[in-house]
C-alpha cells in the first residue's frame, strides 16, 4: 500500500519553540479552523508538546470559556483524542484587549513575556483571524508593543494574514504599502488556504513528475481547462458581509486564480519557496484582464420547492443588490505554451453540489478512424472525495470494435485508504512555523492577480452587468452550458457513468454499469 506524502516531522524552525497569538481569537475563523488546526497539529505531534497558544479578543472570557469556544469544533474520534484535547487545553490561555489600544497589547506582550518565561519559547506566531477594517490598527499596535527581532532580542516573529487583501488594485496596494512598513516581507505569510489542499499540492507532482502528463501540458494537445468551485449552502449568516464583496472577490480572485497558477506556471527552477513563486508571478502576468464578454454572473433566488431562501430574503442583504454569488469568466494566457487555450473559472453558492475539481479537456483525435468518440479529460477533484482520473476512450469488451468511454482512476479512498489527508490549515500554519512560505502569497502576486481583475470588478460594482437568476440547489443560471461550450468544452456523445467500484454500482449481472452506456 502507497502512502501519501505527510508533512515532515519538524517541531517549528529547529531552534525555535513557538507561542502562537490568534488575534480574534472570540471569532469564526478561529473557532472553526485556527483551533482545530492547532489541535490536529499538536495531536499528531507536528506541533512542539511545549508550544503554548494565547487568544486575544475584545470579548472577555474567562478561561473555562474561552477553552469552551476552543474546543467548539475540533472533532474527537477516540478516547485518546479525548486526552489529547485536555493536555492541548493547558497549553491555551486567554487575555481581553482592543484593537487600537497600546494599553491593551502591553499587557498582552506581559502575558506573552510570562508564557514565554515558563515555556522557553523564542518565537511568535501572531495569526491574525480578523475582519481587514482593524487589520492595520492591530498590525501597528504589535509592531509598536509585541515586536522582537532575532538580532535584537533573539525573539523571531512572524505574522499569518488572512484575506480579504484589499478590495482591488488600489487598496491592495495601499494595504500592502501599509503592511510592508511594519513587517518585511520575509515576516508576513498571506493564507490562501486552497494552497494547503492536498490535491492543490499534488499538481506541481502530477505535472512534473510525470512525462506523460508534463508532455501534452500545452496548447498542442489541450483544448480547454475549467476550474470549479461549487456549493451547496448560501451565505446563510453572512449575506452582509459577503455582498461588499461577491463571489469574484471570496472565491475566483484568490482560490481559483491560484489553483490556475499552479497549473499553467513553467517548471520551477527549485522547490524554493521563491522559484516557485517566481513562477506563478510570471504566469499571471500574461493574462490581459478579464472582459465584459468572457464573464457570465448569477444570483440564487429561493429553492424550486421554495424552502430554502433567495439571497435577497437573507435581512442584511441591500435591497435590490446586483451582487453576484455565482460568476464564470474566461481568461487566456498569453504565452507560447498556452496561446488561445480557454481558461474557464467557475464558482457559486446555493448550488446543486459541492465540489472543486480542475478539468483538463484535450483536443479532438485527429482522422476519422472511429466515430462518437469523446474528448479525453484529466480531472483533479479537489473536494470532496480527493480523485485524480484520466477519462479515455477504450474497446468495449466482446466481439466487435465498438469504442466506449472509460478511465483510469485514482480515487483516494481506495488507493490510500490507510493515509488521513491534512486539514489545509493544518498544512498552512506547519508551514509557516516552518518558515516556507512556498503555499503563501507574495505581495507581486497579489498584484497581479488584483490586474487581472479590477477593471471588471470595478464594471460590476458600477451595476453594469446584471446577474442572472437561478434557483437555490440548481447548477447555476441559464447559460451556463454554453458559456462553457462557447469557449470549447465538448460533453461527447456518449453518455458516461462512473462505476462508483461498490455493490451499488453493478447492474444486476454484477456488470459494472459503465459498460451498459451506448456505444457507436
Ligand atoms: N475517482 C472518482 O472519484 C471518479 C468520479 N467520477 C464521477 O463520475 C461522475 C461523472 O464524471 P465526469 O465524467 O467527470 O463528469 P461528466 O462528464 O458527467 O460531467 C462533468 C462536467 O460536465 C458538466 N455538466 C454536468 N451536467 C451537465 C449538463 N447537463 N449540461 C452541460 N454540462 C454538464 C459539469 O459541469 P458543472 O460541474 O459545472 O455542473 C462538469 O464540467 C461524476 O460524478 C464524477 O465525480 C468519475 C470518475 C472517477
Ligand atoms: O474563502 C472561502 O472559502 C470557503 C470555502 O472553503 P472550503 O475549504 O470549505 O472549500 C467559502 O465558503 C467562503 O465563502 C470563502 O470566503
Amino acid at each position: 500500500m502507497s502512502s501519501i506524502t505527510t508533512p515532515k516531522v519538524n517541531q517549528g524552525d529547529s531552534k525555535h519553540l513557538y507561542t502562537v497569538i490568534v488575534l480574534g481569537a472570540s471569532g469564526d475563523l478561529a473557532k472553526k479552523k485556527t483551533f482545530p488546526a492547532l489541535f490536529g497539529l499538536y495531536k499528531n505531534k507536528y506541533l512542539d508538546q511545549n508550544t503554548r497558544i494565547i487568544g486575544y479578543a475584545r470579548t472577555k472570557m474567562d478561561q473555562t470559556t474561552f477553552e469552551g469556544h476552543v474546543s467548539k469544533y475540533i472533532k474527537l474520534k477516540t478516547e485518546a483524542d479525548k486526552a489529547a484535547l485536555q493536555q492541548f487545553l493547558k497549553l491555551c490561555s486567554y487575555q481581553d484587549g482592543q484593537y487600537d489600544q497600546d494599553k491593551d497589547f502591553q499587557n498582552l506582550e506581559k502575558h506573552i513575556l510570562e508564557v514565554e518565561k515558563a515555556s522557553g519559547s523564542t518565537a511568535r506566531l501572531f495569526y491574525m483571524a480578523l475582519p481587514p477594517s482593524v487589520f492595520i490598527p492591530v498590525a501597528t499596535s504589535l509592531k509598536r508593543n509585541n515586536y522582537h527581532s532575532v538580532e535584537k532580542d533573539g525573539i523571531l516573529t512572524r505574522l499569518i494574514v488572512e484575506k480579504p487583501f484589499g478590495m482591488d488594485l488600489e487598496s491592495s496596494r495601499k494595504l500592502g504599502r501599509e503592511l510592508g512598513a511594519l513587517f518585511n516581507e520575509d515576516e508576513i505569510y498571506r493564507i490562501d488556504h486552497y494552497l494547503g489542499k492536498e490535491m492543490v499540492k499534488n499538481l506541481m507532482i502530477l505535472r512534473f513528475a510525470n512525462v506523460i502528463f508534463g508532455s501534452v501540458w500545452n496548447r498542442q494537445s489541450i483544448d480547454n481547462v475549467q476550474i470549479t468551485f461549487k456549493e451547496k449552502i448560501g451565505t446563510e449568516g453572512r449575506g452582509g458581509y459577503f455582498d461588499e464583496f461577491g463571489i469574484i472577490r471570496d472565491v475566483m480572485q484568490n482560490h481559483l486564480l491560484q489553483i490556475l497558477s499552479l497549473v499553467a506556471m513553467e517548471p520551477p527552477v527549485s522547490l524554493s519557496a521563491e522559484d516557485v513563486r517566481d513562477e506563478k508571478v510570471k504566469v499571471l502576468r500574461f493574462i490581459p484582464p478579464i472582459v465584459k464578454e468572457n464573464v457570465l454572473l448569477g444570483q440564487y433566488g429561493k429553492s424550486e420547492d421554495g424552502k430554502e431562501p433567495g439571497y435577497l430574503d437573507d435581512k442584511t442583504v441591500p435591497h435590490g443588490s446586483k451582487t453576484p454569488t455565482y460568476a464564470a469568466a474566461t481568461l487566456f494566457i498569453h504565452n507560447d505554451r498556452w496561446s488561445g487555450v480557454p481558461f474557464m473559472l467557475k464558482c457559486g453558492k446555493a448550488l446543486d453540489q459541492q465540489k472543486t475539481e480542475i478539468r483538463i479537456q484535450f483536443k479532438d483525435v485527429p482522422g476519422n478512424l472511429f466515430t462518437g468518440l469523446s474528448r479525453n479529460e484529466i480531472v483533479i477533484r479537489v473536494q470532496p472525495n480527493e480523485a485524480v482520473y484520466v477519462k479515455m476512450m477504450n474497446k468495449e469488451p466482446g466481439l466487435g470494435m465498438k469504442t466506449i468511454i472509460s478511465d483510469l482512476d485514482l480515487s483516494y479512498s481506495s488507493r490510500f485508504n490507510d493515509s488521513v489527508i491534512p486539514e489545509a490549515y493544518e498544512s498552512l500554519i506547519l508551514d509557516a512555523l516552518n518558515g516556507d512560505h512556498s503555499n503563501f502569497v507574495r505581495d507581486d502576486e497579489l498584484d497581479a492577480a488584483w490586474k487581472i481583475f479590477t477593471p471588471i470588478l470595478k464594471t460590476i460594482d458600477q451595476g453594469a452587468i446584471d446577474p442572472i437568476p437561478y434557483a437555490y440547489g440548481s447548477r447555476g443560471p441559464k447559460g451556463v452550458s454554453e458559456f462553457v461550450a462557447k469557449h470549447g468544452y465538448t460533453r461527447g456523445e456518449q453518455a458516461y457513468v462512473w462505476p462508483l467500484h461498490s455493490e451499488a454500482g453493478k447492474d444486476a449481472t454484477g456488470k459494472d454499469q459503465q459498460f451498459k452506456n451506448k456505444s457507436n
